[in-house]
């Protein structure tokens, strides 16, 4: 990939069109994140507020954003607020249409559904940084992302609470059959059983996966009288009167709702199969909000028909439609006329974190982090690069500016960036690496304009080079 088509800068004389958020002396943030990144001078929570005049190290209209899959009009209105083109689109692509689209563009949001491989990230010259709009980033190709200098970031906890709210529901929708019985009346049939119908209360939940969402759906279950298991690959502290057990037979055994939160990995692909099901005990029932492959389905479909498990609710599937109208059926995933022909099985289209709450707090949360990336180079929150972060360079500081160098972690690399640095007053330098990728910034003064191309080429000429950006 050429580092050259990344490298987005303007020549110092242009400073007088690189002002940023200074050219008004009152800037509207609605992110406590921005404000305290930003070094603002008011309190958190304030909509309005005083911020320092900060330099733009480039011209932002030159950045080009495409948001895929109706990104939340929060974040939108941050991306466009700095002056960034925003192409928006409802939904995800087809391979080939991503592909070409992807080409052009610095930056790309997308949520669950698109899926940024290797064959499509290569085709991405100009990609800087990827923003996923959701907790997953499955979807992504992390490593490869990294060692070609393309930054991701995801929102790791806005809509956990939306998802567990989501599977509480669920649990009594399924111990109570409700589903059924609303699709009956729809239907013109008036049925009122009570034969296998449940109260909540006494019964044991098994949380597969005890993070974000399992932990705040262990407290919801707790209060609504039930008693909490969890299974996890970690050894986590249990909240409220919650159990980990050792094992997933230990916690199938136990447990009357199974319900799976855990990301796709190699190990949680079809993680609940057919020997799970024979673990679990004869009348329970399954939640998958997690994500499509963890379950295999031809083994819950065998299992609901045996009569072992009495429910389930699917939120996820392997093959997930691209957009809103679309069919969801054989075509896409073979099982599906099967699914829908089980009786108490409630199946929703993806909307464990579709709240309104869930896609604002998303939306400020990522396009905050895509602009301290793009604007100042900061990974804070990054999933695929080391974390890095330093205060915003200002108008104050004339004559600075700020060296972003993403190098393969071999020995030896900070000794030459330094003597390619050694002219200038190093004012800051920090370095950190996560596995093969490494991530330096220095901030250096008495710079002149002739400097900026002569370091950045002497840095890209470097073997360990994977990215060079000077902002300023
Ligand atoms: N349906 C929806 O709309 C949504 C689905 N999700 C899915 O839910 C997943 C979980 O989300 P969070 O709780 O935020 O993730 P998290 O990362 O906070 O927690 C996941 C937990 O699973 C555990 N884990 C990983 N591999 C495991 C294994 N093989 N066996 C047992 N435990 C294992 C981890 O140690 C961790 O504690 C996400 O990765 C995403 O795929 C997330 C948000 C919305
Ligand atoms: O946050 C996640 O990982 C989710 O699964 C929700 O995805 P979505 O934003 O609805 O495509």
């Amino acid at each position: 990939m050429a580092a050259e088509a990344r490298d987005i800068i303007q020549p110092l004389e242009k400073r007088a069109v690189s002002y940023s958020l200074g050219e008004s002396p009152t800037a509207t943030f609605h992110s406590p994140v921005s404000n305290s990144f930003m070094g603002s001078a008011g309190g958190a929570g304030q909509a309005h507020r005083v911020v320092p005049k900060l330099l733009k190290p480039f011209n932002t209209e030159d950045i080009k954003i495409l948001l895929l899959e109706n990104v939340n009009q929060t974040g939108q209105d941050i991306l466009k607020r700095q002056g960034y083109q925003v192409e928006f689109l409802k939904t995800s692509l087809p391979e080939d249409q991503l592909i070409e689209k992807i080409r052009d563009v610095h930056v790309i949001g997308i949520r669950s559904k698109t899926k940024l491989t290797d064959k499509v990230l290569r085709e991405a010259k100009n990609l800087l940084v990827v923003g996923c709009f959701c907790i997953g980033t499955n979807q992504v190709d992390l490593d490869y992302a990294a060692k070609h200098g393309i930054a991701v970031f995801n929102s790791p906890f806005a809509n956990s609470r939306s998802v567990a709210e989501l599977v509480i529901a669920e649990i009594i929708v399924l111990a109570r059959q409700l589903g059924d019985r609303s699709n009956e009346m729809h239907r013109g049939t008036w049925n009122k059983v009570s034969n296998k119908c449940w109260e909540i209360r006494g019964k044991t939940l098994g949380i597969v996966g005890y993070g974000h969402i399992g932990s705040q759906l262990s407290v919801l279950a707790n209060a609504m009288g039930m008693s909490v298991i969890y299974y996890d690959v970690l050894s986590l502290m249990a909240i409220g009167t919650a159990q980990q057990v050792p094992t997933l037979d230990a916690l199938l055994q136990e447990a009357d709702f199974v319900t799976l939160h855990v990301p796709e990995t190699p190990e949680t692909k079809n993680m609940i199969s057919t020997k799970q099901f024979e673990q679990m005990k004869t009348g329970s029932y399954l939640i998958n909000a997690s994500r499509g492959t963890v379950v295999d389905i031809p083994a819950l479909i065998k299992a609901m028909r045996a009569g072992k498990v009495a429910g389930a609710a699917l939120d996820v599937y392997p093959n997930e439609p691209a957009a809103n109208g679309d069919y969801f059926t054989s075509e896409l995933n073979h099982w599906g006329d099967d699914l829908r022909s089980l009786n108490n099985l409630i199946l929703s289209p993806h909307i464990g974190g579709s709240t309104e709450e869930a896609q604002r707090a998303i939306g400020v949360e990522v396009s905050d982090a895509l602009v301290r990336y793009i604007n100042q180079g900061i990974t804070l929150g990054s999933v695929n690069l080391p974390e890095i972060t330093m205060r915003s360079l200002t108008l104050d500081e004339p004559n600075h500016a700020r060296v972003i160098y993403i190098h393969r972690n071999v020995p030896g690399v900070l000794r030459k960036v330094n003597e390619i640095l050694a002219d200038h007053n190093v004012d800051k330098q920090i370095s950190d690496s996560k596995g093969d990728v490494a991530y330096l910034m220095a901030d250096i003064s008495d710079v002149k304009v002739e400097d900026i191309k002569d370091i950045r080429d002497r840095l890209d000429s470097l073997n360990s080079r994977i990215l060079t950006r000077v902002l300023y």
